[in-house]
This record gives structure tokens, sequence and C-alpha cells, in this order.
């Protein structure tokens, strides 16, 4: 789905990235750990095309195209999304006017909107005065209309109590084909097989581990991706010693 060749990435006139390589394959969520400013949201922001992200060099490969010159919006077609962690308010325009611009195919904006506890805001202007936990589900509401193939979330637990966790969590796992329905009669394998859909999300606290089955950790430190493997064993480790052990392998 997103393979990550080489990256090194500037802002200004700073390297906030350095040589990143990165596989995510279809059907597979990875997670992001690191320390602040260690460049994570700089990483989503390059793969969705944010111009002042400035690729100095290496490759962006989405479903085999090099996408590393292509606009924010021909990736967003070509099935990209990104949900921000702290997402623009956009005075004039409805919640309900951007869900149907976001969505790539028809959508009934009312049921998305009862699913995430919407529905009085969808004649509101995008985020303006919204709570903390109104603008990551305002978010979430977009990327279900537009349904990518690559979801980037950027700190989907940040400012959300514990019922509208379990909200958010269900909404991801939604988009990343998680739902195993009741009434499935596919063996788990076989879910796994046929699951399409690929996430790379950004976590400080954890909490989303326990609502989303991520399959794959990596930790970004100092611009550079230290170290990769079991989600849960890398979040436990870096709460018993911290980032610091990620220097070592680094170094
Ligand atoms: N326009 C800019 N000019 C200079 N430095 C910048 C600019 N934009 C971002 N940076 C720097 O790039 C570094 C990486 O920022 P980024 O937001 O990617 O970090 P992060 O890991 O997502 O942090 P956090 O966990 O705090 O959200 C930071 O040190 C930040 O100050």
């Amino acid at each position: 789905m997103l393979k990550i060749e080489g990256l090194t990435v500037a802002v200004g006139d700073r390297t906030v990235l350095v040589d990143i390589n990165l596989e995510i394959k279809p059907g597979e969520t990875h997670v992001l750990f690191g320390p602040n400013g260690s460049g994570k949201s700089t990483l989503l922001g390059t793969i969705m095309g944010f111009p002042r992200y400035r690729v100095v060099e290496g490759r962006i490969f989405f479903r085999g195209e090099d996408v590393t010159a292509l606009p924010v919006n021909e990736r967003a077609k070509r099935g990209i999304g990104i949900a921000f962690q702290r997402p623009p308010t956009l005075r004039g325009v409805l919640l309900r006017d951007i869900i149907r611009i976001a969505a790539r195919h028809d959508v009934s904006v009312e049921t998305l909107a009862q699913s995430l506890d919407l529905t009085d805001f969808l004649d509101r202007e995008v985020n303006h005065g919204f709570s903390g936990g109104e603008l990551k589900r305002s978010e979430l509401i977009q990327l279900l209309a537009q349904n990518p193939d690559l979801v980037l979330l950027d700190e989907p637990e940040s400012g959300v109590d514990l019922e509208n966790m379990a909200l958010i969590g269900t909404a991801i796992n939604r988009l990343l084909e998680k739902e195993v329905a009741p009434w499935d009669k596919r063996s788990l394998r076989e879910i796994r097989m046929g699951r399409t859909k690929s996430g790379l999300i950004i976590t400080h606290t954890g909490y989303i581990l326990n609502y989303v089955e991520a399959d794959v950790g990596h930790v970004l430190y100092k611009g550079r991706l230290s170290c990769s493997g079991n989600p849960r064993e890398l979040f436990s480790c870096i709460k018993r010693v911290g980032y610091g052990e990620c220097v070592r392998c680094v170094l």
C-alpha cells in the first residue's frame, strides 16, 4: 500500500526527517510513537503531500505509483486520507458540505452523523467552536465519507473522554475494516486476508491500542525511525524506560 524509501524531509531550512524507510502492506495498521518534536506529524504531512514539507531525498510509493511529486488533491483522489492533530476551522463552510465534498462515493450524511453523534453539528461551520472531542469526531466523519485506502491519523485520542473514545475507536475500526460482525462466517484468517485498508496512527498515550488492533509499531526519534516491532511491547518499554532507550538503537 505504502512504501517509503530513503526519505529525508526539510521544513524551511531545517532537516526534520532523515533517511526514513517504511513499508505498510494492504490490511496492516501501524502505529508511530515518538517524543514531542521528533517529526511524527511531519512524516504524515509529507505522505499526504503538504507543500510546506520539502522532500530533499527519497521517494514515496502509494500502491506502486511514485506519488512523491503529486499534490495533496491528487493523493486524496487516489485514496490517501488524513485526520489532523489540530484540525483547522473553516468559516463559511458547513460540516454537511465538507462531508459531501470529501465523499468519493455516495454517502448518507445523516447516517454517518448519527454514528458519530454529530447530527446537531451538521449545520455548523466546520470545527468552529468545537470541543477537543468534537474536533476529532469531525475529522473522522470526513474520513468516513472519503473512505480512503490509506488512513493517516495524527493523535486521534487527544482531548477525547472515555465514552467518546469508544465511539472514535469504532469509527477507526470501520475505516480500517477491522469491525467483525458476529454473524460473519469467515475465519479470522480469511477476514485478515480480505482486509485491504491500511493505517498509520500517531499516538502518545497508547489508548488507541485498547480499541484498535495494530500490527506494527515504530519509534521515531530525532527524525529517524529508530525501532520497529510489536506495538504493545514497544509501548510498554517506552512507558518503563522512556524514549531514552531509543537512543541506543540509533547510535
Ligand atoms: N516551519 C517550521 N520551521 C522550522 N521548524 C519547524 C517548522 N515546522 C515544524 N518544525 C519543527 O519540526 C520538528 C518536528 O515537528 P512535528 O510536528 O513533526 O513533531 P511531532 O513529533 O509531531 O511532535 P508532537 O508530538 O509535539 O506533535 C519540530 O521541532 C518543529 O518545531
